[in-house]
């Protein structure tokens, strides 16, 4: 898809950062926050679909409970997230209805779209609140995510949105033009980077965290997000939320910040759902050949093929599988325990039965359940 092709877009997903909706931490912008839902609001009176992802909970919380730094302990960050979303939510409500615009708050965990039937049931809420004419208005449940099962950063939520929802459009708005090739805040002469494919090598190096301390992802997630976007098709542009009317110039097609190219084949909806999934619970290493059959023939993983296995992961759980360097090349639910699998690694099938006293199923991890990376 090139630029002049967004304005073909029937749903969009944008995504505001913390940095952006609280003015620098100085609490909610919201002369800012009026200007973006107008632009939302005529995006919607065209016939699109907008979904919103909005940070800044936290950092809406600590201007509330005037905290000066970003808190260090779960249970702070939580009570100042409770505190701050209050905020977050009525500003958006308040702003939409300016426009006869009905908001709705969805806060999600990881768990929720880690588990297919919650991830299922999330999708079907999602798609009935935009055939209603609503904007969901979407952020973590920050008040009970726990490490094990928070994104932590919007950005991926945002493209785990972008795929739910079949968006083809994904806007990153942050504090900065777009993506340079060096984080601008530390390298004043660093380049804007226009256009780019997604799959670049040079974005894994340019790509830096974040320094405000607002903002928890930095480019690096941003990156990442628009990866994952880029498997269900939708098209990623990181840009400055700074700049007047940027919602609609980015539409337009106007050359502004990063676009992030998805030039890669999509994937089918169950294997998005894999790819996103971020509780890797162990790891099988993969003789040559097995990698080669991954790679080249879409096959399944079969144990013949496994060297070593890593860690304490249980059937169904999600594994990678790494090549012969130690790097990932895929990750897939896998269909026997860590010490089952270990006992049938480097052994046919056949054997399985006299080795564990039980076979199941014959691959270690099916192709269906299985997603290069
Ligand atoms: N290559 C880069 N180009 C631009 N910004 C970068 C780069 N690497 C790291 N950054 C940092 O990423 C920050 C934006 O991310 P973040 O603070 O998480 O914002 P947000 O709250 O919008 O998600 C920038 O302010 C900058 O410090
Ligand atoms: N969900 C939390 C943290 C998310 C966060 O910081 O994201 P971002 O600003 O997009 O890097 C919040 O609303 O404050």
């Amino acid at each position: 898809m090139s630029r002049s092709e967004f304005c073909q877009a029937s749903r969009i997903v944008i995504k505001i950062g913390s940095s952006m909706l609280t003015d620098g931490g100085r609490g909610l912008n919201t002369e800012a926050i009026g200007s973006w839902v107008a632009q939302m609001a005529a995006l919607k009176r065209q016939g699109l679909d907008v979904v919103l992802v909005a940070s800044g909970s936290v950092a809406e919380g600590m201007s509330r409970l005037k905290l000066k730094s970003r808190p260090k302990t779960l249970h702070e960050l939580q009570a100042a997230a409770s505190v701050g979303q209050m905020g977050l939510i009525r500003r958006f409500e308040d702003e939409f209805q300016v426009h006869g615009l009905l908001a709705a708050q969805v806060l999600l965990t990881h768990d929720d779209l880690s588990d297919r039937q919650r991830y299922l049931n999330a999708r079907s809420t999602l798609l009935t609140l935009l055939d209603f004419g609503v904007v969901p208005v979407i952020n973590e449940n920050d008040a009970v995510a726990t490490e094990e099962i928070r994104f932590g950063d919007n950005d991926t939520l945002g493209a785990l949105v972008a795929n739910l929802v079949e968006a083809d459009l994904l806007i990153l708005l942050t504090d900065q033009t777009g993506l340079f090739d060096a984080n601008p805040s530390l390298h004043p002469d660093a380049k804007l980077i226009t256009d780019i494919s997604v799959n670049a090598e040079l974005l894994d190096e340019v790509a830096g965290d974040s320094i405000s301390g607002l903002g928890r992802g930095g480019m690096f997630t941003k990156v990442r997000a628009a990866r994952l976007a880029a498997r269900s098709g939708a098209a990623t542009v990181i840009v400055s939320g700074k700049i007047p009317n940027v919602i609609n110039s980015v539409f337009q097609g106007e050359e502004l910040g990063t676009y992030l190219i998805p030039n890669i084949a999509p994937l089918a909806a169950r294997k998005q759902w894999l790819a996103g999934q971020l509780q890797i619970k162990g790891s099988v290493s993969l003789d040559e050949g097995a990698v080669k059959i991954l790679q080249s023939a879409g096959k399944s993983l079969l144990a013949v093929g496994v060297t070593s296995v890593k860690g304490a992961f249980k059937r169904g759980d999600l594994v990678s599988c790494l090549d012969t360097q130690g790097c990932e090349i895929a990750r897939g639910l896998i269909n026997y325990g860590a010490e089952d699998a270990g006992t049938i690694a480097g052994k046919p099938s056949s054997d399985f039965e006299a080795l564990l006293g039980y076979a199941d199923e014959d691959e270690l991890i099916h192709r269906d359940n299985l997603v290069l990376v």
